[in-house]
């Protein structure tokens, strides 16, 4: 049942309000529901209520206690995993056979991951000779930051959710969450699943609304919000960095990508295309993680071209029920517009369009939908628009390349640095590569492989900070030092 009206969830409540703004359904942009945007009055009291449970049994629950309810919500998350299912692509039409092997068990892991770590992972200790010739003794612990603000995007609305909500949470923190206006379901109905499983009211608070003079302004503004997360855009990020510089509060920012895949003359010519096939085109392109310039060694360009063309063509578009889809509308008809502006924008700069280029045809209602082909462009100089800036759809520019050098170059010049891909059978190469790009997140003969221990993250104007296994407790706890004279 998809809900028709989705609340605030404010201190353990659905909370309506006076403002309403669509919910609309990606794959023909009907109207579904109906969001209750939080205003100033409902932001303050979320905040309020996450503050408040901080003294409350949250903040004196034993860390055991803890760990036990973490893993309830794994259990709770996994009994309701159609009911996710069926929010998360409403909201975004995406393919149900994507959405059940990603967005959905990542939503539980998420909270697994991260009740593990706080069960294992140690602080440190050390011990010093004192200039009187005794010793003391230091040691680290960690407390909670406090109430986090965490900020969310529409490509992957649970999945990227939890991620953030799930580490806080295990340390003890308190949150208030954003979700994007375009995505709110799956967060409201995570609210009934915190309250089933005995998670203390004000724990975990959602406000609905947009970004600026909305909940998402409102919530970064507001003083008694300790720490602030951000997944989304880098212009966003940017904004939501300022507003953190009123009271020195941290930030962690995941922000956009324009992400590179180097194809070697000696890969494993199937598996590159498979992999590549992934990294343009999951999810629709809209994965920040996702390829949009292809580099391919010269001597195997244009097969390399020709079977990523074969495999584009070979998409299945559908919705999300259509058992064989694997691949959905765009988010948005705001997305859609941009999307295909830059599909424009590539013909006007001169490129080959290989395939796609435009709107699939679509029966009946769905034709209203927020579709776009599977496309790919050759052709272009490095500078051109859609080779420079991030789109966030299904599309990549393939270039050929000679040399190692060469190809280092190429890809390294862009502001982004979030992640890339490499395809080489020489492992001497690989590892040469993989820490010459200028990026947080190399894959090697893979692609969006994720071990939840290792830092995630992007660099240059890809991101800020780290999150991910140890790297997560860096930022949602507070390390503290306590040295004790013997
Ligand atoms: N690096 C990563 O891990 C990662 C992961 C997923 C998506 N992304 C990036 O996210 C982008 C797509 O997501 P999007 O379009 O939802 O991003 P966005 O920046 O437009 O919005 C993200 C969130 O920020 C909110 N927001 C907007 N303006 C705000 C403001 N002034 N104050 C407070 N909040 C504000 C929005 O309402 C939304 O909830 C892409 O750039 C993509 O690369 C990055
Ligand atoms: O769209 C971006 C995908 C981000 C993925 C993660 O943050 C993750 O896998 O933890």
């Amino acid at each position: 049942m998809i809900a028709d009206k989705i609340l605030n969830f404010i201190d353990g409540e659905y909370v309506a309000t006076d403002k309403w703004y669509e919910n609309r359904n990606p794959i023909n942009n009907k109207v579904i529901g109906m969001v209750a945007e939080a205003g100033e009055k409902e932001v303050d009291a979320a905040v309020k209520a996450a503050k408040a449970a901080l003294k409350g049994p949250w903040g004196s629950m034993s860390l055991q206690k803890r760990i036990e309810l973490l893993e309830a919500l794994v259990v709770e998350i996994n009994n309701r995993f159609d009911d996710f299912l069926e929010a998360e692509c409403a909201d975004t039409g995406k393919p149900k056979s994507m959405a059940s092997h990603v967005d959905i068990p990542r939503g539980a892991a998420n909270f697994k991951v991260f009740a593990d770590m706080v069960k294992n992972v140690p602080t440190e200790f050390f011990e010093m000779t004192t200039p009187d010739g005794g010793k003391a003794i230091n040691y680290g612990y960690r407390r909670p930051v406090g109430v986090v603000g965490v900020i969310c995007p529409w490509n992957l609305p649970l999945l990227l959710m939890t991620w953030k909500v799930g580490p806080a949470l295990a340390c003890g923190n308190t949150v208030v969450v954003k979700p994007s206006e375009d995505t709110p379901r799956t967060a409201a109905l995570l609210g009934e699943v915190m309250n089933k499983v005995g998670i203390p009211k004000g724990v975990y608070n959602v406000v609905n609304g947009f970004g600026a003079n909305s909940a998402g302004a409102f919530l970064t503004a507001h003083p008694d919000v300790d720490a602030l997360t951000f997944t989304g855009e880098t212009r966003t990020g940017e904004v939501i960095m300022k507003a953190a510089a009123n009271g020195s509060r941290p930030v962690s920012l995941e922000m956009g990508g324009k992400n590179a895949a180097i194809v070697f003359a000696d890969c494993d010519f199937d598996k590159a295309i498979e992999g590549t096939l992934r990294s343009v085109f999951l999810n629709c392109g809209q994965v920040c993680l996702g390829t949009e310039r292809v580099y391919v060694e010269r001597p195997i360009f244009d097969k390399f071209v020709a079977a990523l063309k074969a495999g584009a063509e070979g998409m299945k578009i559908g919705v999300p029920d259509d058992p064989a889809a694997n691949f959905g509308p765009l988010v948005s008809k705001k997305h859609q517009e941009k999307v295909l502006s830059y599909y424009k924008v590539a013909v006007e700069e001169g490129a080959t369009v290989v395939t796609g280029g435009g709107v699939p045809q679509m029966p009946g209602e769905l034709a209203d939908g927020c579709w776009v082909q599977p496309t790919i462009w050759t052709g272009l100089p490095e500078t051109a628009r859609v080779i420079k800036e991030e789109i966030f759809g299904p599309c990549c520019h393939i270039a050929p390349f000679d040399t190692e050098e060469e190809v280092l170059e190429k890809a390294n010049d862009n502001k982004y640095g979030l992640a890339c891909a490499i395809w080489t059978q020489d492992v001497s190469r690989a590892h040469r590569v993989a820490q010459k790009m200028e990026v947080g997140i190399s894959w090697v003969n893979s692609w969006f492989l994720r071990d939840l221990r290792t830092p995630f993250g992007g660099s240059k104007q890809s991101g800020i900070g780290r999150e991910g296994g140890v790297h997560s407790l860096e930022f949602y706890t507070d390390l503290k030092n306590v040295c004790i004279k013997l």
